[in-house]
């Protein structure tokens, strides 16, 4: 069996880019055209979702994409990224070893969050109400002795990133530029969760993002590849800084602290 020419163009056929001899177009658009005139963030827009945002969707995916580069060297990706890069590897190495902590229990787990907040929306359109339909997903949840994603932090009480980032989605809900109800579900979650006298399970920053990316109408597996977009620039950073330090082969505790030994029943 013989490939035509044709068949073989079609094997990575895509919507995205076109290149030939001294041209490079993006979605219909002359390179040239888009250097010098259109922002990194209206680039992601237009490469990944398509069309040009409007300032209002710019401003929130900006936002989104902001609050969540970095959490220092306590968060995983951050501190594998730091660890990989003293090991001699190239920063291409360490910026995918960071990446491949993101997950559905620390940065990606906006993605089940959007899923999550779809899921209370359908059951407000029919007829049930916020903080009932919160509620009966959280029960179900802990049924499962499952985490409600994009709730709970392991060190923030209050992750101080949830504010500006509500906060803007409320004003662009009050210009009328998105509909509200990612908001209106996140928050009824905030409360389903909220048990007097029990540690609190916050909305952390994948639940923020995923109150943005949901309002913004994105599918729910770009709330995780947006993040880990965002985080990439927060571990290159990172990665950068410890390969300036010049340390080499520097393992996840001071040289001095010894994991403790824990002897298995098969120890003598
Ligand atoms: C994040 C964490 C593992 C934290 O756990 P913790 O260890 O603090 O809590 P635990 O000891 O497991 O639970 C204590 C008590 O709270 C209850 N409880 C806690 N969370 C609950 C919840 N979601 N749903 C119901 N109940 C919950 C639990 O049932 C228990 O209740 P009880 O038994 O009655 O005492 C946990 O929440 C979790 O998996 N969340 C869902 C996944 C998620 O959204 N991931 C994103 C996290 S943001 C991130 O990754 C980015 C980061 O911020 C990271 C960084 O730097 O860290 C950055 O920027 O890099």
């Amino acid at each position: 069996m013989t490939t035509s020419d044709d068949e073989a163009a079609q094997w990575w056929a895509t919507s995205i880019t076109r290149i030939a001899p001294g041209e490079i177009d993006h979605r219909g658009v002359p390179v040239e055209e888009l250097i010098g005139r259109t922002g990194f963030v209206e680039m992601i827009w237009f490469m990944v979702v398509g069309g040009t945002p409007t300032p209002s969707q710019t401003r929130l995916l900006e936002a989104a994409l902001v609050a969540a580069t970095d959490h220092g060297p306590q968060a995983p990706s951050i501190a594998i990224a730091r660890m990989t890069v003293t090991c001699g590897v190239g920063l291409n190495g360490a910026v995918a070893s960071g990446v491949n902590a993101l997950g559905d229990v620390h940065g990606g787990a906006g993605e089940q969050c959007v899923v999550m907040l779809d899921d209370a929306i359908a059951r407000v359109a029919d007829g049930e109400s916020w903080d009932d339909a919160a509620v009966a997903i959280v029960d179900e949840h802990r049924r499962r002795s499952a985490y409600v994603p994009g709730f709970g932090h392991r060190f923030h009480p209050r992750d101080p990133r949830r504010d500006p980032l509500l906060g803007l989605v409320s004003e662009a809900v009050a210009s009328g530029d998105v509909p509200g109800r990612h908001l209106e579900a996140a928050l009824a979650f905030e409360r389903a969760l909220d048990r007097p006298g029990r540690r609190p399970v916050p909305m952390n920053i994948d639940g923020a993002t995923a109150v943005i990316y949901g309002e913004l109408g994105l599918p729910a597996p770009l709330a995780r590849g947006l993040f880990l977009l965002s985080r990439s620039v927060g571990i290159l950073a990172h990665a950068w800084e410890e390969r300036q330090s010049g340390v080499r082969n520097k393992g996840p505790l001071p040289r001095t602290v010894l994991p403790a030994y824990r002897p298995g029943p098969e120890a003598g």
